[in-house]
């Protein structure tokens, strides 16, 4: 049962850094989301996977605003959502879009800057806690040195913790990822996971979507998986490894195999379905 605080606040309401209610939204009458709704709480982790097409960035837009839901509630620190300025918005969730090959014409330092938006005042020089903020991200992720650089000289990887970096200086409680580790190599892919659980370590809620369902599940509290738009799962990670949950999101069978080295549990597609092509 919920308690009541003094001022008659229920205890799991504060507790709460996002909540969503039967969210649907639809592009040109055709539904994409369909009544999704999830709650996070204050430094939980989430990962958001399910097929391609299944409405997951659709989701993320939609929790950052990008797009307006057409049904259901969204409410961010016990906010309304929709009734927050893009100020206030940007001051509770930092979201970093998928990779779409579009590079900002900025300098490192300059597109960290930015990230700081939220706490800019109009036509004023930034702060000396805005420049602390930006040197404590950049000191985070590792980026010192590309300081200097424009965006496009830099790796996938190297811009990837740019743009993390750039959400680390915009001091939002909760970060939204869209597929933060595709396109990079093992040792960019490990380093930028690394940073989010550092990140989480330091307070920070996430919701993240991935198709890595082995980085899904280390380090989340929580798993939503969606198909075709809706929620097929939403809850922690012991009951996402089950044969039959994974195959009611992806529509076929995957074997769970000990990792020789540390014994955790990881998921692999059966290679064998659909007549043995697996075989050497
Ligand atoms: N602007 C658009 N116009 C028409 N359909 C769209 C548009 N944006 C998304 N969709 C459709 O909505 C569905 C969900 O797209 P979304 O990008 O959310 O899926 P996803 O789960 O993130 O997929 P992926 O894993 O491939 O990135 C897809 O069928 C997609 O084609």
């Amino acid at each position: 049962m919920s308690e009541r605080s003094a001022r008659g606040i229920l205890f799991a309401d504060i507790c709460e850094m996002i909540k969503a209610q039967n969210l649907s939204y639809r592009i040109e009458g055709k539904p994409i989301l369909e009544s999704v709704s999830l709650v996070l709480g204050r430094g939980e982790r989430m990962s958001v996977v399910g097929p391609n097409g299944a409405g997951k960035s659709t989701l993320l837009k939609c929790l950052a605003r990008i797009y307006q839901a057409a049904e259901g509630e969204i409410e961010i620190d016990g906010r309304k959502q929709r009734a927050l300025s893009q100020r206030e918005l940007a001051k509770l969730m930092s979201y970093i879009p998928q990779a779409d090959g579009f590079v900002p014409p900025y300098t490192v330092a300059q597109f960290v800057l930015m990230g700081r938006y939220p706490h800019l005042s109009p036509f004023s020089t930034p702060s000396a806690e805005d420049r602390e903020a930006v040197d404590r991200a950049m000191s985070w992720t590792g980026i010192e040195e590309f300081s200097a650089r424009r965006l496009d000289s830099l790796s996938g990887g190297e811009r990837q913790k740019v743009f993390i970096a750039a959400a680390f200086a915009q001091d939002a409680p909760l970060l939204l990822l869209d597929e933060p580790t595709t396109f990079l190599d093992p040792k960019h892919q490990d380093e930028v996971r690394e940073l989010l659980v550092a990140a989480q370590a330091r307070g920070t809620s996430m919701i993240a979507v991935t198709h890595d369902l082995n980085e899904a599940v280390l380090g989340s509290d929580k798993i939503l998986a969606l198909n075709h738009g809706r929620e097929v799962y939403q809850g922690d990670v012991a009951g996402f490894m089950q044969a039959e949950v994974l195959q009611a999101v992806y529509g076929k069978s995957f074997v769970f195999v000990d990792h020789p080295q540390n014994g955790r549990r990881m998921m692999l597609p059966n290679v064998m379905e659909g007549g043995g092509c697996g075989e050497k």
